[in-house]
């Protein structure tokens, strides 16, 4: 099994000093709270200041949005030093963008089945397959993943490989569902990095002091739980529950359609649990839908149980709202949205109706999948009634059991291939959530049938094919 980190021995003799100083920081005082929100640095991309040093390159690959911050992170804390740092997404870095960077740091997540995040795809086909002199190059990889998946960081191993076969000094750090433990460890590099950098450009210089703690903590707001509601009755499939949290005293903290809920247990608080939120800060609630899941050995799920049957209504919960920038609407705001998803992908599909329909948009083809119709058709009647009002364009349910023949949402989306071509050509973006095994690899092998490999990962660089699949 690969360990929870991976560094070399040279720069571990480094880390390990610091980790110590780092220790009784952290022995002083947990995280401290008194920085901007993370969306408002986020606005602060600006090209670095001062400074005559080489900058440092900082590029993520993230599906979910948290290789992302962490990158976001790493920049603020550079840039307060009055580093110069180009911060991209690595579908932006070339083989020029790497030599103009004697430095980098990357922040790259696996997602799939060991793969590359989606808008990472044309770096690993056009740069992860060239040969680009790195040698004198230094470089420190975040690989984020989940010991739970068979190919573990498979990603960030495989830029690592890559960085080192084309003679750059890379060393690379593995985070196990963002354990704090590696993510402590990343801190103390990128500061170690952070005063290589200070010590070379600025030599008499002094730079403005930065704090050693300078990862953001998420900052949690604490919710109660105001009403769940069985959604689907008489399943044969799990339990489905509709949670509506509030909060009592403060404002609703702000979130953007596509965004997640992340929720950690007290009794496992290094493992958050992320749920997508099903509606907007404009319905005064935060609403979740939630299977009581089973695993395989028979045992209920944690979290998911303690959400549905463990909390009493009227129990507060702390939850972090996580920005999720790949499933967001973002440049797709006044497209027309075909969505996707079966089960409790609803969730990420509904806040982007709600989003679009509290914008006066209705221009959105819903294809919906379930198990029966008859017990199975959740919020149908909140759909139907869309449908009526005009709100959505387009409605398909497809049921997998029941008196008909088996049907997948990807077997309408099949059928419907000229209606689909259409609304592509128009100018769509196509959104899927839900289950990756069944529904999301379904409908990406129909997609790719209709749209052509090509087509497909055309949509996909440009942002118009997103998917949030687990
Ligand atoms: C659908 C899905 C597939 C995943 N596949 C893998 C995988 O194959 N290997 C791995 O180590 N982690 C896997 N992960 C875990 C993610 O890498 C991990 O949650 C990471 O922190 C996400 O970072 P991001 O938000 O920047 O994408 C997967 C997560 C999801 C949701």
């Amino acid at each position: 099994m690969m360990p929870d980190w991976i560094l070399s021995p040279a720069r571990l003799a480094g880390v390990g000093g610091l980790l110590v100083a780092y220790a009784a920081l952290c022995a002083r005082v947990a995280w401290t709270v008194r920085r901007q929100r993370l969306d408002v640095l986020r606005d602060n991309d600006a090209p670095a200041a001062a400074g005559d040093s080489p900058a440092v390159l900082v590029a993520y690959a993230s599906q979910t949005g948290q290789a992302e911050s962490l990158a976001h992170e790493a920049t603020r804390m550079l840039r307060e030093s009055d580093l110069r740092v180009t911060l991209l997404p690595v579908d932006a870095v070339t083989a020029n963008t790497l030599g103009a960077h004697p430095r980098s740091l990357w922040l790259v997540s696996t997602t799939g089945e060991g793969d590359a995040p989606d808008h990472a795809l044309g770096f690993v086909q056009n740069v992860l397959t060239e040969r680009v002199d790195l040698t004198g190059h230094e470089a420190l990889v975040l690989a984020l993943g989940d010991r739970e998946y068979r190919h573990y960081c498979a990603f960030g191993e495989r830029l690592q490989q890559w960085l080192t076969a084309q003679g750059a000094k890379s060393e690379w750090i593995c985070v196990d569902n963002m354990s704090c433990s590696a993510l402590r460890l990343w801190q103390s590099g990128v500061s170690a990095l952070r005063q290589e950098l200070l010590c070379d450009a600025q030599e008499s210089r002094p730079g403005p002091p930065v704090e050693e703690e300078w990862l953001l903590p998420p900052e949690a707001t604490i919710f109660r739980l105001a009403r769940r509601t069985l959604l689907n009755a008489g399943s044969q499939g799990g339990a489905l529950y509709q949670l509506d949290f509030v909060v009592n005293d403060s404002d609703l903290p702000h979130w953007q359609s596509g965004d997640l809920a992340s929720l950690c247990l007290p009794a496992d608080p290094e493992h958050a649990r992320d749920y997508s939120i099903a509606s907007i800060p404009a319905d005064g609630e935060l609403q979740l839908l939630v299977r009581q899941s089973t695993r395989a050995d028979g045992s209920p799920g944690v979290a998911s149980n303690w959400l549905c049957t463990g909390m009493n209504v009227g129990d507060s919960v702390a939850l972090t709202i996580r920005q999720h920038s790949s499933f967001r609407l973002g440049d797709n705001a006044n497209r027309p949205l075909i969505l996707i998803g079966n089960g409790s992908g609803l969730a990420g599909l509904l806040s982007h109706m709600r989003a679009r329909i509290a914008g006066g948009q209705g221009e959105q083809w819903l294809l919906f999948g379930e198990r029966y119709p008859a017990h199975d058709a959740i919020l149908g009647e909140q759909l139907r009634q869309w449908m009526q009002r005009g709100r959505l364009a387009r409605l398909d349910l497809a049921w997998s059991r029941g008196s008909g023949e088996r049907t997948y949402v990807q077997d309408v989306l099949l059928q419907q291939a000229d209606v689909l071509k259409t609304w592509v050509e128009r100018g769509a973006a196509i959104y899927v959530c839900g289950s990756r095994q069944g529904m999301g690899q379904g409908v990406h092998h129909v997609l790719t049938q209709i749209l052509g490999d090509e087509g497909l990962r055309v949509l996909s660089q440009s942002g118009r094919y997103r998917r949030d699949v687990y």
